[in-house]
């Protein structure tokens, strides 16, 4: 997997975003760490000073008084200890803020998307991955960074100030010795970045089969397969991966670390050496041999804290970037600027020679389809297995761009239309529909969230699905949560949630789209019962019928005598229209139709025969 480039640009792009964002989470809180970090920088240098002014008194008897400078250093001291807890404090705040900010910012990114192509591209999982840790992390070790560079460059400053009066030379040689060090943490940080860039993948599949064991879905299928060591190698197998590459940046760490612990051993041990000797000559004093000490080892862990921190601000810039990216990336389909209005649906709907497949190395789905939905009829599309029917719904709905072709809403160009207002006037039942972890009343309202506060609106919806009954009867009715997953409600009561019967998630399923034709012009229905017994399959079925009469709706389904009543029938075999017409038409017709109707209705007849001939036996 290609890594991508983190150049100095966009490092430097990345740094503006993470700024801008520091300091809208916390402006104050900003200035009071700055603050902090200048007092905390500038007193190891203040120290140093006082306390060689003192011993040159104490020993000379020349300079400030004794007490004055003892004062001094005590209120340095009590405030340089109260100074940490308040901006541990102000860290953890301005910490707090800027998660809410990032989660806020890539939750909504992710939402923009108005496509499904992205989410299913791996690469930019990885990347999204390291956006969320890089979106909670990166804003705080900027700030960290910032502020500690700040106070280390004061700190450095005072120190080179302090140690340049007792030797030029040394000053030069320690300040030297920092440079190797800055080089290799440099090189350090990219290393690590790039390992992070390239476990992602192991990341996202270790995560993958971790959830699998914790998840009520999968549960059934682990248990009765007995597949659990399977997963949990394969589990254990990726985190191998990631760790093999995790321990090779930690030997080369340790490696380059040594040399540099080594390094300024020699230059502290030169230092030392080189003001004995001048002590020893008469050249210098005895407070030069304390300020000597706490100025080199201050100095050497200033400059060697700086570096670190470059280090570790370009690190968290290269992973920022995935961040930004997430956050700034252009929109996966392409809407107007102006205009775009949908209006009631008047014509119907159109695909005009639509080729379409899911990625450039796929096959085709779709070879130049020409279908229309006219308006106020129903229609009923066909088709075996990977024929292409869903891919058509998903295509409608606008959740791709046929790569060839067009799909038209009254004639316009879906690309010409505001996806939010198309989608406000389409209903679907989406063959793998989704079952929330919410309460019953919040499932429906997902069909339209505006009538989570119209209980009744809601009730009728359920009605005419057949489940109201159901979710009136639950433990808190349609307040009661369809999960097993979460103990909320009253009193954090465990017995809260319940779970539903697949028929009767299809039914909450419908109820749901149905609750949206109110406002929607088009009605598709993917599958809609097949999980639903004979009988409930037979009333759903007649209420569509009557429900679809005189409206626009598509109807995909096996069962072909639920849309023998379509007003048209179009088949679809292998990513083209083979058949379309009337049921009478096309059974006249003797094609593809009629040999699958005849087929599921012998398979009937002849259960009957079976049956019958059972009985009487
Ligand atoms: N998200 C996707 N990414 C890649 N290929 C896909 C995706 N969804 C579907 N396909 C492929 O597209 C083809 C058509 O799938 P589609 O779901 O449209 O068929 P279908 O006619 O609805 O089938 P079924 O009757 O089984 O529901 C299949 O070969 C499938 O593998």
């Amino acid at each position: 997997m290609k890594r991508p480039a983190a150049t100095l640009g966009s490092r430097l792009r990345s740094l503006r975003v993470i700024l801008a964002l520091v300091w809208r989470a916390g402006p104050v809180l900003v200035l009071f760490q700055f603050v902090g970090a200048v007092v905390s920088g500038v007193w190891p240098v203040a120290m140093a000073w006082l306390t060689k002014l003192l011993i040159d008194r104490l020993v000379t008897g020349s300079g400030p008084p004794v007490m004055v400078l003892a004062v001094l250093l005590a209120v340095g001291g009590a405030v340089m200890a109260l100074l940490p807890q308040l901006m541990a404090f102000a860290n953890r705040e301005q910490q707090r803020r800027i998660v809410r900010h990032t989660s806020d910012e890539l939750f909504s990114a992710v939402c923009r998307m108005q496509g499904l192509a992205r989410l299913e591209n791996p690469e930019f999982h990885d990347r999204l991955q390291l956006a969320q840790h890089s979106g909670q992390t990166v804003p705080t070790t900027t700030i960290d960074s910032v502020l500690s560079l700040v106070r280390g460059a004061v700190t450095v400053t005072g120190f080179l100030g302090v140690l340049s009066t007792i030797s030029p030379l040394l000053t030069a040689v320690v300040a030297a010795a920092a440079l190797p060090e800055l080089v290799v943490q440099l090189r350090l940080s990219r290393r690590h970045a790039s390992v992070m860039w390239e476990i992602a993948p192991s990341e996202r599949r270790r995560i993958f089969y971790q959830r699998l064991a914790t998840e009520h879905q999968a549960a059934k299928e682990i248990r009765l397969f007995g597949i659990a060591s399977f997963l949990r190698g394969r589990m254990l197998g990726e985190l191998s991966t990631a760790q093999r590459s995790e321990r090779r940046l930690d030997f080369l760490s340790i490696r380059y670390n040594t040399t540099l612990t080594a390094l300024s051993a020699v230059v502290a041990g030169t230092a030392l050496i080189m003001v004995v000797s001048r002590i020893a000559a008469g050249q210098a004093g005895v407070g030069d041999l304390a300020v000597l000490t706490a100025a080199v080892g201050g100095l050497q862990s200033a400059l060697s804290s700086i570096v670190l921190q470059i280090a570790g601000f370009n690190e968290a810039l290269v992973l920022a970037g995935h961040y930004v990216h997430v956050v700034t990336v252009e929109p996966d389909l392409p809407e107007p600027i102006e205009g775009g209005a949908v209006h009631p649906l008047r014509r119907g709907l159109e695909l005009r020679d639509v080729w379409f497949r899911y990625d450039d190395d796929h096959p085709w789905v779709l070879r130049g389809v020409n279908l229309t939905i006219p308006y106020g009829k129903s229609v009923a599309l066909i088709g075996l297995n990977g024929a292409g029917k869903s891919t058509i719904v998903k295509l409608l709905c606008r959740l791709y761009d046929p790569q060839r072709g067009s799909v038209h809403w009254d004639g316009t160009d879906l690309r010409e239309l505001r996806i939010e207002d198309l989608r406000r006037r389409i209903s679907t039942v989406f063959q793998d529909y989704m079952a929330y972890d919410l309460t019953a009343a919040e499932n429906i309202a997902i069909g339209d969230i505006d009538a989570l506060d119209e209980p009744e609106r809601l009730r009728a919806a359920a009605r005419w699905a057949g489940i109201d009954d159901t979710l009136a009867g639950l433990p808190h009715g349609y307040d009661t949560l369809l999960s097993r997953f979460f103990t909320v409600g009253p009193d954090e009561d465990p017995e809260y949630g319940v779970l539903l019967s697949g028929g009767q998630w299809q039914r909450l399923a419908l109820a749901r789209a149905i609750l949206r034709t109110d406002t929607s012009d088009l009605l598709i229905l993917d599958e809609p019962s097949s999980g639903l017994d004979p009988d409930a399959e037979h009333t759903v079925h007649e209420k569509l019928r009557a429900h679809r009469h005189g409206r626009t709706s598509l109807l995909i389904s096996h069962r072909l005598n639920t849309i023998r009543g379509a007003d048209h029938i179009i088949v679809l075999a292998e990513g083209r229209v083979v058949e379309q017409g009337s049921h009478d038409r096309l059974m006249k017709l003797d094609g593809e139709y009629a040999r699958l109707f005849t087929r599921q209705a012998s398979g009937f007849q002849l259960d009957k025969t079976d049956s019958a001939c059972t009985c009487g036996a």
